[in-house]
């Protein structure tokens, strides 16, 4: 009998655990109507204590939002114990993994998944978001190689709008920026570009700017902000990394100026994009007929009642659907 009888009762089959973290454990599983896989999140409520804000605050994040680099929310299932978070599976794994795969990469597949950073980060704050745990394990990849950000738990939305100052210490030293550390206040976009700095340097190095087994060493080595250039990158990379690890927020390149950056638009000719992923949230017909069949209830009231967004089942139905379709898969229910 599976341990979790309330995800079968909801439509998952489910099938090996894929992580684990300190709020529980990530589940492979099967959306049984579609077919599609899927990753469930799986909390203890009575055991997330003083977590349980994080929770909360990343389900409301990842219902604001949808972009192809965003892991993209499914279906929220809650009982007395426990919160179930249906998400888009990443078969391409961790991109930490990628890079350590291939020790590093060449500057232009840096420069093909660092763009996809840029969109995704860009379209964050845009959103009135701040990531503030941007590192290369909470990046995935999926089957096609697209990057997907994960883990929203430490996100923020701070209330007066990304010019407002953030003050909460949070993230991993290893990636936080000099001002995070310090203590001072901080603008949340500022520390996501110095983060995506960190990013940019361990893909194109194999390695990461500052490390040391010692805290008070390693936080030394982020505030002054010196880091080993090594003889194989290119001109354009190094002016790039020193703009984006620049320890002085104030001087460091913003989202803005990073999207038209020469070295960002080298081979490409154009910009990332920063457009959403609208395709979720448009009316698919062929997706509705599917539906409406299935439960034989007219388009319209399912549309009605998909368009409120509650990621319930029939929004995981739904959206697992596009995903069929845009895999060129047959739109069809089992
Ligand atoms: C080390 N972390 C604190 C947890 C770790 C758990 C496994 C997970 N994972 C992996 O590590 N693969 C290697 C496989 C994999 C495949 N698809 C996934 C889809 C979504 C997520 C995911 C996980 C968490 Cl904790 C989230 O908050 C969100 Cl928004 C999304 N994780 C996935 C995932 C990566 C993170």
């Amino acid at each position: 009998m599976s341990r979790y009888p309330t995800l079968r009762s909801c439509g998952y089959e489910l099938d090996r655990t894929i992580g684990t973290g300190g709020f529980g454990k990530v589940k492979l599983a099967t959306h049984t109507l579609t077919g599609e896989k899927v990753a469930i999140k799986i909390m203890d409520k009575t055991k997330l204590g003083k977590d349980l804000p994080r929770v909360k605050l990343e389900i409301s994040a990842l219902k604001n939002l949808s972009h192809p680099n965003i892991c993209k929310l499914y279906q929220v299932i809650e009982t007395e114990s426990h919160c179930y978070v249906v998400m888009e599976y990443c078969s391409g794994g961790e991109l930490f993994d990628h890079i350590v795969e291939k020790s590093r990469l060449s500057e232009m597949e840096s420069r093909m998944f660092f763009r996809q950073i840029i969109s995704a980060v860009s379209y964050l704050h845009d959103n009135g978001y701040a990531h503030r745990d941007l590192k290369p394990e909470n990046v995935l990849l999926d089957r096609e190689q697209n990057l997907k950000i994960i883990d929203f738990g430490l996100c923020a939305k701070p209330q007066g709008g990304m010019d407002s100052l953030l003050l909460t210490s949070c993230g991993s030293p290893t990636y936080a920026a000099p001002e995070l550390i310090q203590g001072v206040k901080y603008h949340g976009s500022e520390v996501d570009i110095w983060s995506m700095g960190v990013i940019l340097y361990a893909l194109l190095c194999g390695c990461l700017p500052f490390e040391s087994d010692n805290i008070d060493e390693l936080f030394k080595k982020i505030l002054r902000g010196k880091y080993v250039e090594p003889g194989w990158l290119s001109s354009g990379s190094k002016r790039l990394l020193r703009r984006m690890l620049c320890v002085d927020p104030l001087k460091r390149i913003r989202i803005s100026e990073l999207i038209n950056d020469p070295w960002v638009r080298l081979g490409f000719g154009c910009p990332p994009s920063t457009k959403t992923n609208d395709i979720d949230q448009c009316k698919d017909m062929e997706c509705l007929e599917a539906i409406s069949q299935h439960c034989d209830i007219d388009k319209e009231i399912i549309w009605s009642r998909l368009s409120k967004w509650k990621y319930d089942s029939e929004t995981a139905t739904y959206l697992l659907l596009l995903n069929k379709k845009k895999n060129g898969c047959p739109v069809v229910l089992k």
